[in-house]
């Protein structure tokens, strides 16, 4: 089966085949292999070094987790073929996403961010009900520049402006070949925008079963960067990377279907037109969104992303076609009933940010958990409603003491996640950073 499908792919002029999965940074790790050794590495799994897992975003082993206690064992990939998709700008080489499971018994690792995923999904459907979500992913597009203290400023001198088309703010038509290249490589863009920033770009991805989503998002966020790479630019998607303007957010749409494709959020004549399920979706979302801030706002950046007047939520509350509010209940009915959660920021990992929607979705459903009324009009004052946790540290101690949550995602999962995040608030926390020295050091 695999002989035949490296002979076709042969056929069709593909020699290599990339491997890659995700770290729990969401971050794509892998290896180019022959398409000769194809059919082996499918049986055997590809074996990488287990620190993998414990790397911080500047490629240091952290010394959580006790992997280097271990002696830095393996962790084997085993490719799922069903996600093999040719490279449009890599010609010769298809890319397909691999599963880390563990070399002594072949089960899945517990930091395997499809692994959670996959957990969560297994736990939701047990409600009868078939996730469905969509993801909106913003970044910042950068140039060059010597002058700045990190050496990059957002692409494009002319100011962008939100919803601008054409070359206004895209002075060389950066969005539409970015659209049109990621639709050639098989990731079902739907369309994309300026945003508010500067070099500030939103592309949206059409909806679908929730580990396709996931995937599509992950390679997504992965060829943006390869593209703008291959320019001599820097796509980032982290949370707020400019002191100026706005930063970027993982917006995702989640809706339920029935098992006859029924859009199960919908129900005609009831209060908003929302189903019971789509009521308390809403109540576990409210009730768990300071844990799921520690999955959906990674970062200790992340956190300076949320404020009044961003577009970006700030507090814990919902409401109708109400995009100051943390989930937004978009104004469409019927078959296009569904949620949209703006809590997210880009730096995410899909897997792991999907993965905590379904779970505070199920344990809404599960616990019949009421939402309270919705907020009206500009959501940005806080006597109406609790405000998101202020910090990684609060977030990481919310999901830690939500054991609801922390069931559904799994006990081991959420152990390895914190300890590894919490090494990244202790460098941050011993780090002086250009702030405190221009504050602090002529006037102290
Ligand atoms: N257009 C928008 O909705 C902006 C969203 C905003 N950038 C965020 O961080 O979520």
């Amino acid at each position: 089966m695999t002989r035949e499908l490296a002979a076709r792919l042969g056929e069709d002029g593909i020699d290599v085949v990339r491997v890659v999965f995700p770290d729990l940074l969401g971050t794509d790790r892998g290896r180019d292999v022959l398409v000769q050794h194809l059919p082996a590495v499918t049986q055997r799994g590809l074996s990488f070094c287990r620190a993998v897992y414990n790397t911080t975003p500047g490629g240091k082993t952290a010394e959580n987790g006790g992997v280097l206690d271990a002696g830095l064992p393996d962790v084997i990939v085993v490719p799922d073929l069903d996600t093999l998709l040719p490279i449009p700008w890599e010609p010769g080489v298809a890319w397909c996403i691999g599963d880390a499971v563990s070399p002594a018994d072949e089960r899945p690792v517990d930091e395997s961010p499809r692994q959670v995923l996959r957990r969560a999904l297994e736990i939701f459907e047990t409600t009868g009900l078939t996730p469905v979500v969509g993801p909106e992913l913003e970044y910042f597009l950068c140039e060059p520049d010597e002058d700045r203290p990190n050496g990059w400023r957002p692409y494009c001198d002319e100011p962008g402006n939100v919803y601008a088309t054409g070359r206004r703010g895209d002075s060389d038509g950066h969005l539409l070949r970015t659209l049109r290249t990621l639709s050639s490589a098989g990731l079902q863009t739907t369309g994309g925008n300026h945003e508010y920033a500067g070099g500030q770009f939103e592309i949206n991805l059409v909806h679908s079963p929730a580990m396709d989503a996931a995937d599509r998002a992950f390679r997504f966020k992965t060829s943006v960067k390869e593209l703008a790479r291959r320019e001599g630019r820097l796509a980032t998607f982290m949370a707020k990377p400019f002191n100026d303007g706005g930063g970027s957010g993982f917006h995702l749409h989640l809706s339920c279907h029935e098992k006859d494709g029924r859009n199960a959020f919908q129900a005609a004549g009831t209060s908003h037109g929302l189903s019971d399920e789509a009521r308390w979706a809403i109540g576990g979302i409210l009730k768990h969104a300071p844990a799921l801030a520690a999955l959906l706002n990674p970062t200790v950046n992340s956190y300076k992303r949320f404020g009044p007047d961003s577009l970006a939520p700030w507090l814990i509350d919902w409401g109708l076609d109400n995009r100051s509010a943390m989930l937004r209940v978009p104004a469409e009915r019927g078959e296009t009933t569904r949620l949209e959660l703006r809590l997210g920021d880009a730096s995410a990992n899909p897997y792991l940010g999907i993965a905590g929607l379904l779970a505070a979705t199920y344990l809404g459903i599960r616990d019949r958990i009421e939402p309270p009324r919705p907020s009206a009009g500009y959501g940005y004052d806080p006597s109406k409603a609790p405000t998101l946790p202020a910090t990684l540290p609060d977030a990481l101690a919310y999901l830690e003491e939500d054991t609801a949550m922390v069931e559904v995602l799994g006990k081991d999962f959420v152990r390895s996640y914190v300890d590894f995040k919490w090494e990244e608030v202790a460098r941050f926390q011993r780090y002086v950073t250009d702030w405190e020295f221009t504050e602090y050091a002529y006037h102290l």
